[in-house]
């Protein structure tokens, strides 16, 4: 791989008798891997291909994932490279937090985080920019939570919102992306001497929005996929100098881990609790994870704070349930879901979501998913949505219907299913392999598709 002279030139001087290794292994194939969703029933098909486990993350493995497989397309796997993996490890959130992923499109660490919740708390997934806050939305939707909202804004606007409100923060910085270059070579480009600094400066104002956002005794994961210092160590300096109330947190070290380097900092041997993951030395790309605890206090408040003024953005408000809507809604959980425990409805137009716990309101946030998105109020009926489908499990349901891995392929390429079904007419939870698909309706034997179009393969 052909690497800036410039850039050689700073690790061959930072790394030494290293760099002839560190630098070889950019001309090493990228590690490919998936994390299996433990919310879900086990992912056969790419276990089957799965070529080891990852040892530091319990639902890590190696090996490819293949998109447009039932395993991707339901939510089971979620592909992401071993290293990267070790992120969600670290920030180790507990069911029933408030946790903040605060950049978090595409959405790998946020799957790890509902994962180790257990889809319990409330997890706030953000991302500033729309297009990928989409993705974000789409990608959490496959995994199935029913505890996460997806907002689209700038950390300083939602650190007007959430003044010292998460027991986590995970700041999975914007990046030199110096540890992505031989997975992504096109990130190369952007590379200059002065580009690490940049984005360091980036960072700071990132990490000074998400400390305003932080419980006192809060954690906060600070993440990047560079090996760049002025953004690593330098970083993790900066906030232990200017944040007199952080204390680094010791990261645990797996064999072939390395510790955080101080001397590539202000020499502060507290930013050996660092984790450095090289790819000369891990089977796995380019990382740097800190972990900082915030000192307890309890003179602070800790509830969200709705906005003063006005929204210059126009953003759609929440509304209340019709009688009508109210109705509907309980006839369809009545049949399907006679367990499911609504926290808090919310309609937006003719869109109903189930706002999680913890959390009153979003008004005054651009929210792309305000909870679990349930459905759609049709012309007196209620259509269930892909969303609310993702997160259950067939045996949830007595109204739930087997397809075979043939229909499947029918299903998610928008065909009509004619399985001669002798069961009565309506919804009913199409699954495969015991993994939840969709939903899809039943008239007289054939099952109607509900498939989203523009998700069709
Ligand atoms: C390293 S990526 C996040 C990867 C993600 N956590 C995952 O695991 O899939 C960093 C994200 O920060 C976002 N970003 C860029 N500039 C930002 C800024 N000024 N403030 C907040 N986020 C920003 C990027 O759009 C990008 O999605």
């Amino acid at each position: 791989m052909q690497l800036p002279s410039e850039f050689v030139k700073k690790y061959q001087r930072l790394l030494g008798d290293e760099a002839p290794a560190f630098l070889a292994s950019f001309d090493q194939p990228s590690t490919g891997g998936f994390r299996v969703n433990p919310l879900k029933a086990a992912p056969k098909e790419a276990l089957a291909q799965a070529t080891g486990k990852v040892e530091y993350v319990p639902t890590g493995y190696r090996g490819p994932v293949v998109g447009k497989s039932l395993d991707h397309a339901s939510g089971a796997i979620y592909s992401q490279e071993p290293s990267a993996m070790y992120v969600g490890e670290v920030v180790d959130p507990q069911p029933g937090e408030r946790v903040l992923d605060l950049c978090a499109a595409p959405g790998g660490k946020t799957t790890h985080l509902v994962a180790k919740m257990g889809d319990q708390g409330l997890l706030v997934a953000n991302e500033i920019f729309r297009k990928r806050a989409l993705v974000l939305a789409e990608n959490l939707e496959r995994w199935g939570t029913r505890h996460t909202i997806v907002t689209n804004e700038s950390p300083a606007e939602l650190e007007k919102q959430f003044p010292h409100f998460f027991d986590r923060i995970l700041v999975d910085a914007p990046c030199s992306g110096e540890g992505m270059f031989r997975k992504e070579p096109a990130g190369i480009e952007y590379w200059n001497p002065d580009y690490p600094a940049e984005c360091a400066n980036r960072q700071q104002k990132i990490l000074a929005s998400a400390l305003k956002m932080l419980k006192p005794g809060g954690i906060l994961v600070y993440s990047t996929c560079t090996f760049a210092p002025e953004e690593d160590e330098q970083n993790a300096a900066w906030l232990l100098k200017t944040y007199l109330d952080l204390a680094m947190v010791n990261i645990k070290k797996y064999p072939g881990m390395d510790s955080g380097r101080p001397e590539w900092a202000d020499n502060n041997p507290e930013l050996a609790k660092a984790v450095r993951l090289f790819p000369h030395h891990i089977k796995g790309e380019g990382h740097f994870i800190a972990k900082f605890k915030k000192a307890e206090s309890d003179t602070l408040a800790v509830t969200p704070r709705r906005r003063q003024h006005r929204q210059k953005r126009r953003r759609q408000a929440a509304g209340q349930l019709s009688k009508e809507e109210r109705q509907l809604f309980s006839e369809f959980c009545a049949r399907l879901l006679p367990d499911y425990q609504p926290n808090h409805l919310l309609t937006y137009g003719d869109q109903l979501y189930d706002l999680p716990a913890g959390i009153s309101s979003v008004e005054g946030l651009t929210v792309l998913r305000p909870g679990l998105h349930l459905g759609t109020f049709k012309k007196r009926r209620f259509e269930p949505a892909l969303a609310l489908a993702l997160t259950m499990r067939p045996a949830e349901t007595k109204w739930a219907i087997e397809l075979d891995h043939d229909q499947w392929r029918q299903y998610v390429h928008g065909d009509v299913i004619r399985k001669g079904e002798k069961r009565p007419n309506g919804w009913y939870l199409l699954y495969c392999q015991n993994l939840p698909c969709g939903f899809g309706k039943l008239v007289n034997g054939t099952i109607k598709n509900f498939y989203p179009k523009g998700l069709r393969f």
